[in-house]
């Protein structure tokens, strides 16, 4: 199955995830990352968790998922260990048209998540369209270590040039070859 890659803004967009738990932790995290309020339903949260909840950062829930949980939400990630909630979850947000992320059943999940580089505005997402996380997790890692705070300053010197060239009438090949002498001259593409 191929996947459409999008990068979605969810600043200040309700997202649920059900389920306290490792990995629930993680997609909360990289929620947060990106702004969104996220509330968590759990009838048992790790501490990391709590202590999210503690510094105002989450909404907690503690108790069992029940029906129609997902129904103000615009986002779900439902993250329990136990299967038949996940679908139970999964099956409501279909009802509602609501993007649901099922962590153990891509089959059911509208998306799945990427790992992704983050240096700055460079963002690079990696996904082996579910078929081995564990490889997506070593590229992100290998990544990192090329990627360096050095194409963060690149970006930002071609930001710098572009705002400034786009109401000029130079043509567009123009453009083009001066974004690429400050490239060269970075020696980042050699
Ligand atoms: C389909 C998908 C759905 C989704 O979650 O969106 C999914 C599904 C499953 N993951 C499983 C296992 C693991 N997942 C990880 C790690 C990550 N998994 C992530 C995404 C995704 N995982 C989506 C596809 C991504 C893609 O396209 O490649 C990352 C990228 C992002 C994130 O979770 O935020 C994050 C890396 C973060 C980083 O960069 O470090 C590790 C490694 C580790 O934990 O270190 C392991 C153990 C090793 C292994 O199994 O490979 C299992 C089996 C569970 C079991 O056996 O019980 C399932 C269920 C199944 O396969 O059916
Ligand atoms: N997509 C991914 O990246 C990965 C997915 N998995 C899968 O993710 C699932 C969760 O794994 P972990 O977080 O490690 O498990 P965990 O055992 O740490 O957490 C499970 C959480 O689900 C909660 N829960 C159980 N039933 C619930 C219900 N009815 N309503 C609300 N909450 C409920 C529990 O209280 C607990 O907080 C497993 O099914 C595993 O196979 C595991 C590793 C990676």
């Amino acid at each position: 199955m191929d996947y459409y890659p999008v990068m979605m803004n969810i600043k200040d967009k309700k997202c649920l995830v059900v389920g306290g738990g490792n990995v629930a932790l993680r997609k909360i995290s990289s929620l947060l990352k990106c702004g969104a309020k996220v509330t968590v339903i759990s009838q048992a949260f790790k501490k990391e968790i709590y202590m999210l909840y503690n510094e105002g950062k989450i909404d907690l829930i503690e108790r069992c998922y029940f029906d129609d949980d997902v129904k103000e939400y615009n986002i779900v990630i439902v993250a329990t260990d136990d299967r038949k909630t996940n679908k139970r979850v999964a099956s409501d947000c279909q009802k509602y048209n609501i993007p649901v992320n099922v962590v153990d059943d891509k089959g059911l999940s509208t998306f799945i998540v990427p790992s992704v580089v983050a240096k700055g505005d460079i963002t690079i997402s990696i996904s082996t369209n579910g078929k081995s996380p564990l490889l997506t997790r070593m590229i992100r890692e290998k990544l990192e270590k090329q990627f360096t705070e050095e194409y963060e300053l690149l970006l930002k010197e071609l930001e710098k040039m572009r705002n400034r060239l786009k109401e000029s009438d130079l043509a567009e090949e123009d453009k083009i070859k001066t974004y690429r002498e400050i490239i060269d001259k970075s020696g980042l593409f050699q």
